[in-house]
């Protein structure tokens, strides 16, 4: 971590390299782990599910954000079934401009297209229910996910929630050199919510992925 905060500049600038080469299909978004997309959203939408509804302390189906959407896969098949609106934000411009064609008639209830590093993106305040993080907080800075995330809590509406969903390593930071990211384990992951001052309301390990890549867990923030 110390060497890519000596080398923040080339951390973002080799990421946003490397994602303007990657076709902007859902393929290209998964790292060539299409397949499990449907796994994924399937356990994605049994989490929120629990927060949603009527009454008492539940979370509203407003607005949500889909941060480092890409070509808004999320966006598709969990966020606008659930929202009535939904902002997309990321740094590729390229996957943005796909989105609108791969949402398909859908993309009318789409607010806002943001191009932009979530390190520099400042989200509305007080206007989102859900702000949906997934498979990008290792294109951050530690200091920068700190921030970003304080950023989020204040754009929450009353019982709104943060969700980080990513991969996990056994242990330590793990670099990848080729998409310019690094892979946090998960007490570093909620040592950095903690010092940004959310609270982790629940958290679930995502199951059924393959053997063979990184975990992935889901954390509800607020
Ligand atoms: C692994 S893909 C995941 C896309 C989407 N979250 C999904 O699960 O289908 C990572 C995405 O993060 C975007 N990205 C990379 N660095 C970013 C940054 N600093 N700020 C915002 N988006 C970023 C890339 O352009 C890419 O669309």
């Amino acid at each position: 971590m110390d060497d890519i905060v000596q080398h923040e500049a080339s951390f973002y600038s080799n990421a946003e390299i490397y994602w303007k080469e990657i076709p902007p299909t859902v393929d290209g978004m998964l790292g060539g782990y299409g397949s499990i997309s449907s796994i994924d959203i399937n356990g994605s939408k049994a989490f929120l599910q629990k927060f949603l509804g009527e009454g008492e302390g539940k979370t509203g189906r407003g607005c949500a954000l889909d941060c480092g959407a890409g070509i808004g896969r999320i966006t598709k098949r969990l966020l606008l079934p659930l929202f009535n609106t939904v902002d997309l934000v990321d740094v590729t411009q390229e996957f943005l401009d796909k989105a609108k064609a791969y949402l398909g008639e859908e993309s009318k209830r789409v607010g806002n297209y943001f191009c932009s590093g979530l390190q520099d993106f400042v989200p509305e305040s007080g206007r989102y229910d859900v702000i949906w993080i997934q498979w990008v907080i290792g294109h951050l800075t530690d200091d920068h996910l700190i921030k970003f995330l304080q950023r989020c809590q204040k754009a929450l509406r009353p019982n709104g929630l943060v969700v980080i969903k990513d991969n996990v390593s056994y242990e330590g930071v793990v670099p990848d050199e080729v998409d310019s990211s690094i892979c946090r384990d998960l007490e570093i992951v909620r040592s950095l919510v903690g010092r940004a001052g959310l609270r982790i309301i629940h958290e679930e390990q995502q199951m059924n992925f393959p053997k063979e890549i990184y975990q992935v867990h889901t954390l509800a923030l607020r």
